[in-house]
Formats: C-alpha cells, structure tokens, sequence
C-alpha cells in the first residue's frame, strides 16, 4: 500500500470485546473520533449523525438496560440468562461505547441521512484504527427499544451501538472475494 491513508483503510478491522485491553481511552482520542466523525460527507450538510457517548459507569448503565431490553423482549422459550448476561458484557468489556444515532431533517430522503451517518461512522472507525483503537459496529435488534434510554426525539433513529478499546489483536487484511466481480468497466 503506498501511503497511510490506504493502508489504514485496508488495515481497519472489526475488533470485538474479547480482543479489548484494560488501557483506558483518552478523552483526547474520543474528541478526534468524534471530529472525524464530524467530518463526514453530508448532502444539504444537514449533518445528521448524533452520538451519545458512553464510558466509566455509564458503560454499566448501558449494558443494564441492554440486559433488560433482552429480558422483557425475548420470548420465553428463546431466552437465556447466559445471553442476558452477554448482552451487558458487550458494554462492560469496553472502553467506550458510542450510540450511533441518525437525526432525520426531512430536507433529504431519509436514505442520504443514514447514508452520510454511516460515512461518519466509517470516519470513526478510520480514526480510531490510526489510534490504535479498534471498534465493533453492532446492530443487535435491542437497538430499537433504545429511544427512551437514549432520550431519543421523534425523529431520531438508533442505528448502532460502536464499542471501543485498546486491543492486541494481529494486523489483518480482508476478506473480500474480488472486486473485479463487483465492477464493470465501460471505456
Ligand atoms: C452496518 C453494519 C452493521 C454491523 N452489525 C454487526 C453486528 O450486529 N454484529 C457483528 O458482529 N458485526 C457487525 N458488523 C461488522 C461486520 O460483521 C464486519 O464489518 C464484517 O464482518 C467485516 O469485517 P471487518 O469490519 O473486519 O472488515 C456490522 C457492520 C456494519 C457496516
């Protein structure tokens, strides 16, 4: 790869808690994640990305509530206290979570909104690999019964939970089948 940009790009790996190591994560390099974020492409530059950012005791006030969101929401044959107990440790594991929230304007369809909050969360993502900071995007269904825990408005959609940490997992590179398979070339 011939510079930093695309190496980090091709580098950037999702990281999961078990990876993650007790060094705390600085203030400092949660401000930068979230300027990158802050820099996303955004069309109108409605700039629709909100967070909500958890650490210290709020990371045990987060894994709560996903433990009684999946207590209350999972139906009686399918629930375990095993998966309850997982579902809190996702948050307490990490450093730092970050609530990826889309904030719908209405002066764009929807679909550019969450696009460009995606472009941030990618942005994030970017940044913190430079950091040494790996990230994991999760998408449990959970997510949709965050609203009143996260405070959300009307027209607010929690689209992620991004948990954060130091880690000492190995440099990979991807796996992709070819992107000559995904392109047609027309000269
Ligand atoms: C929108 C989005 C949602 C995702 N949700 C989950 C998830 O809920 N659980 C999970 O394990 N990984 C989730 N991932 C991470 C993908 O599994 C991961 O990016 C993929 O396996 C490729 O690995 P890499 O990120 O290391 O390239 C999500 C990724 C994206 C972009």
């Amino acid at each position: 790869m011939s510079n930093e940009v695309l190496k980090a790009i091709q580098y950037r790996r999702t990281v999961n808690q078990n990876s993650f190591t007790d060094q705390d994560i600085s203030k400092e390099d949660i401000v930068t994640i979230l300027e990158a974020a802050n820099a996303a492409p955004t069309h109108k530059r409605t700039q629709p990305w909100r967070f909500v950012v958890f650490q210290k005791e709020g990371l045990n006030r987060l894994g709560a509530e996903l433990a009684r969101i999946y207590k209350t929401t999972t139906p009686a044959e399918k629930y375990t206290e095993v998966a309850e107990q997982n579902m809190a440790k996702k948050a307490t594991m990490s450093k730092v979570a970050i609530a990826i929230i889309v904030n719908y304007t209405g002066d764009v369809p929807e679909w550019e909104e969450l696009a460009a909050t995606a472009c941030a969360v990618q942005n994030m993502w970017l940044a913190a690999h430079s950091l040494g900071i790996g990230g994991y995007w999760a998408t449990p269904g959970l997510i949709n019964h965050l609203g009143p825990f996260l405070d959300l408005a009307g027209n607010q959609k929690c689209v992620g939970l991004f948990y954060l940490g130091h880690h000492e997992s190995e440099a990979r590179e991807p796996v992709r089948s070819p992107i000559e398979e995904k392109v047609r070339w027309e000269d």
